[in-house]
């Protein structure tokens, strides 16, 4: 079940640089978030803290709340691997396990979690990479090495690695932006169907692409360097990109920016 996400009073801390402040917003259910913004401005920063992933860099902490369905994310009886599982993540760079087979590449994490018996596997796999429109490409050469694949195709077995555990949530940050064209057409149109049973928030660079893939927009920015980010607007995407409340929206998306 996809699942909302509220963030409230957020503030993302680097040691004791403040990357990003005062974050509040809500992402909806079975629908895509992009966060765009320029360089700098915080938008992997705060991706990272809707699965506690920020926390794993040494110095990484974080004040405010994220909640998921209500639940806080950073209580204190709240183990971070379970949400890592429920709220997966798919990176810039795909970066299946090399010398893996596409099978056990896409079983990884269910092994991890202890399941053994090998028609479950079997089946997750399948299913799995159908999710992720890559079964009918690699269902001859399940045991071959994941590195055989092209980038896109890598980029899909790691969409199909995420969700093979189930999650309630996908993050990816800039997934397409190792990717040509046509294999950026193909995650697109991906992340087009799996909205339809997950959340999804997407960092990207490329505002075409955000107008292409997602429902809503936030916009993030920083005033200069050693300052932090901070949230603009976050609203449907139809407005941020054709009527945005803030002038600083307007003239990011209009290429007035900096
Ligand atoms: N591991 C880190 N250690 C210290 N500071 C970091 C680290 N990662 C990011 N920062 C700083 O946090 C701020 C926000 O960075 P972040 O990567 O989230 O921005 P971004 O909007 O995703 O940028 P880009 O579009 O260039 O990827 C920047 O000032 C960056 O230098």
């Amino acid at each position: 079940m996809a699942k909302r996400i509220d963030v409230s009073d957020l503030d993302i801390f680097y040691g004791s640089f403040k990357a990003v402040e005062g974050v509040s917003m809500s992402i909806e259910p079975r629908a895509v978030t992009a966060f765009i913004g320029p360089s700098g401005c915080g938008k992997s920063t705060v991706l990272r803290t809707l699965n506690r992933m920020h926390e794993v860099i040494p110095g990484g902490r974080v004040e405010g709340k994220v909640l998921l369905d209500g639940q806080d994310l950073y209580a204190k009886d709240v183990d971070p691997v379970g949400v890592r599982r429920t709220v997966g993540m798919v990176f810039q760079r795909p970066n299946p396990f090399p010398t893996m087979t596409i099978r056990d590449n896409v079983a990884a994490g269910l092994k991890l979690n202890g399941v053994k018996n090998k028609a479950r596997l079997d089946e997750v796999v399948e299913k799995s990479l159908k999710g992720a429109n890559l079964w009918n490409e690699v269902k001859d050469r399940l045991d071959k090495p994941g590195a055989g694949l092209s980038g896109g195709q890598q980029q899909r077995l790691c969409i199909a690695r995420a969700i093979a555990v189930e999650p309630q949530v996908l993050l990816m940050d800039e997934p397409c932006s190792a990717l040509d064209p046509i294999s950026t057409l193909a995650i697109e149109d991906l992340i087009n169907e799996l909205k339809e049973r997950y959340t999804i928030v997407i960092v990207t660079h490329n505002m075409q692409q955000a107008a292409r893939v997602s429902d809503q927009t936030a916009f993030f920015n920083l005033k200069a360097t050693g300052q932090p980010g901070k949230l603009v607007e976050l609203d449907s995407t139809s407005k941020i990109f054709n009527n945005p409340t803030e002038k600083a929206t307007e003239d990011y998306i209009s290429g007035r920016f900096g």
